[in-house]
């Protein structure tokens, strides 16, 4: 399969002597942040001081292009990548013959250690990724999610607490803005600063009365994302009618997880989305769609997009290779299991439906939404789905699940397998190309993927905290030989070598010009217009006679009572 691919590509694949970064963010080099911010020159000492790693013998693919070369790293660092090249003193070598050298995995969408439905998700920042980095992901997006009685900075501080001592692979954050009022556009405003390094806010349209926010709030909210230089991004359910669809499945004794599936109908899905979309464009932002898990929610964003809207569209490794027929599985853990927001599709033919338009361009990248809860805590909702706790895994699975749906299946190519998987994400959150692409200068975040194994995967031997796996038993094609995060062998032979701690935080810039570019023009277009007009005169005597005798008559059945202000 590999070689087809290799020579299908054969007008791709040339042998420069040297890649290199165009236009790396100088920011990245001379960050004055916190200890644990991303300063190349403030490496921990474990890094700075490994040893050099040649990794030799392989293909590297970028989302542009399939080279042969060599790729040496040091100091956490690409340094060189080439044909041939010759081993420094001391160097480790990586045999990638055969196989392919491409970016670590980004993961743009999970939730480690996540407080949620009176539960708290069991993969936390280490062993979450740690499952990671197992699969070939090597940086996560976590999500700061503020309780509505707490703010954004008190919140980010936890999550810095939470993750900076934990996490195994490079980590960033988006923020959740979950309630509206003046200090939370301010807050806004100071997070996407170099102190805290937010480029993007997520706001809920599901979860009432807990994340949710109104339709005012949203558009508010977008308002200033747009003004900050910030990403907006969007779970898009109808959360109100939801409540209610919930309240009559249960009037009527379906207690059940099939009660999750059929309270949210895939309209409302499409329903939020659509609207989303058009208080984007009220609110001249740019939208990031999270999980996308349906036809009709893929339909609104391309139907926004062709009139020129900046949207972005995720669908998650779940909804590339599960479907909601799980929900009406006999063993009510079984069915719990699969209970994630927006649900999987009813309709089979979605998972690949979704694979395709990621094929064709029309949804971008892929995430997990990785928020694990074990079988005892899917227990809490045993006799109400509306308490079982919303979320699966996915970050170890999805760059093979991904490998396996997309190009296994003959959809797409490596290059674009590691544009949905990591470039496209660098790019949107403003981290490429120091993230997301093999090329000197660049974090030595690597992968040598081996295109012609295959694996079962199983909770047995995932590396996940939880007790299951949605995608146990399948098959795929596409697996993480070695990862390296930061120049360090992070996993090889199928064993993690993995430090607690030893990834970093990534602080990311606003005014990601991949997000930005035409929503700045635009705004310059579309500047509110007054008309210049004489001040009114007094109204001629006749018409004034009219319209006070207008007034006084009474339509026959009498005048309405209905008041439109
Ligand atoms: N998706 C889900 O069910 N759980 C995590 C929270 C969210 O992203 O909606
Ligand atoms: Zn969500
Ligand atoms: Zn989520």
């Amino acid at each position: 399969m590999f070689s087809l691919i290799v020579n299908l590509l054969g007008p791709f694949l040339h042998r420069p002597t040297q890649s290199s970064i165009q236009d790396g963010p100088a920011y990245l080099l001379n960050s004055s942040r916190s200890k644990k911010s991303t300063s190349l020159t403030d490496l921990p000492s474990t890094m700075a001081s490994s040893s050099p790693l040649l990794i030799r013998g392989g293909t590297v693919v970028n989302d542009d292009e399939m080279l042969k070369a060599d790729v040496l790293i040091e100091n956490g660092l690409i340094k060189t990548v080439g044909p041939n090249l010759d081993a420094p003193s001391g160097a480790q070598i990586v045999d990638a013959t055969g196989k392919l050298v491409i970016p670590g995995g980004i993961d743009p969408h999970t939730h480690m250690q996540l407080p949620f439905m009176g539960e708290v998700a069991v993969d936390d920042f280490e062993k979450g990724t740690q499952a990671a980095v197992a699969g070939g992901t090597t940086m996560i997006i976590d999500f700061v999610i503020p309780t509505k009685d707490s703010t954004p900075i008190k919140a980010y501080k936890q999550w810095r607490e939470w993750a900076d001592p934990k996490v195994c692979c490079d980590y960033a954050l988006s923020m959740a803005i979950t309630t509206w009022n003046e200090n939370v556009a301010k807050e806004m405003e100071i997070v996407t600063g170099d102190d805290y390094g937010i480029n993007s806010f997520k706001f809920f349209l599901a979860y009432k009365g807990v994340f949710m926010v109104r339709d005012e709030e949203f558009y508010q909210g977008m308002i200033q994302c747009a003004k900050v230089g910030a990403l907006a991004r969007v779970h898009a359910e109808n959360g109100s009618v939801i409540e209610e669809k919930a309240k009559e499945l249960l009037a009527k004794g379906i207690t059940g997880p099939e009660g999750h599936t059929q309270s949210r109908p895939e309209e409302l899905e499409a329903e939020a989305t659509n609207r989303a979309c058009v208080l984007a464009s009220q609110a001249n932002c740019p939208l990031y769609v999270v999980h996308v898990m349906s036809k009709g929610a893929a339909r609104a964003i391309a139907h926004h997009r062709q009139k020129g809207a900046v949207i972005f569209g995720e669908p998650i490794a779940a909804g590339l290779a599960t479907d909601g027929s799980h929900y009406y599985n006999k063993d009510w853990l079984h069915a719990a299991r699969y209970v994630l927001s927006p649900p999987l599709s009813r309709d089979s033919t979605t998972p690949n439906a979704l694979m395709d338009l990621l094929a064709a361009g029309e949804l971008h990248l892929t995430a997990t939404d990785n928020c694990t809860f074990n079988c005892r805590q899917k227990l809490a909702g045993k006799d109400d789905f509306t308490k079982i706790p919303n979320g699966v895994n996915g970050v170890e699975d999805r760059m093979s699940v991904v490998w396996e749906k997309g190009v296994h299946s003959g959809k797409i190519d490596p290059m674009r397998f590691v544009a949905i998987t990591s470039s496209v994400a660098a790019k949107i959150f403003h981290c490429y190309p120091r993230k997301g692409r093999i090329a000197v200068g660049s974090d030595a975040d690597v992968v040598v993927w081996n295109p012609e194994a295959s694996r079962i995967i199983s909770k047995d031997t995932h590396h996940h905290a939880v007790d299951f796996n949605i995608f146990e038993g399948m098959e795929v094609h596409g697996v993480a030989d070695v990862t390296i995060s930061r120049g360090k062998i992070v996993w090889e032979n199928g064993q993690l070598k993995t430090v607690s701690g030893s990834g970093r935080f990534i602080p990311l810039k606003p005014w990601s010009p991949t997000v930005f570019s035409t929503i700045a023009q635009r705004a310059k277009m579309i500047q509110p217009r007054g008309v210049q007009r004489e001040a009114p005169q007094d109204l001629p005597e006749e018409v004034e006679k009219l319209s006070v005798q207008n007034k006084s008559r009474t339509t026959p059945g009498g005048n309405s009572k209905i008041s439109f202000s």
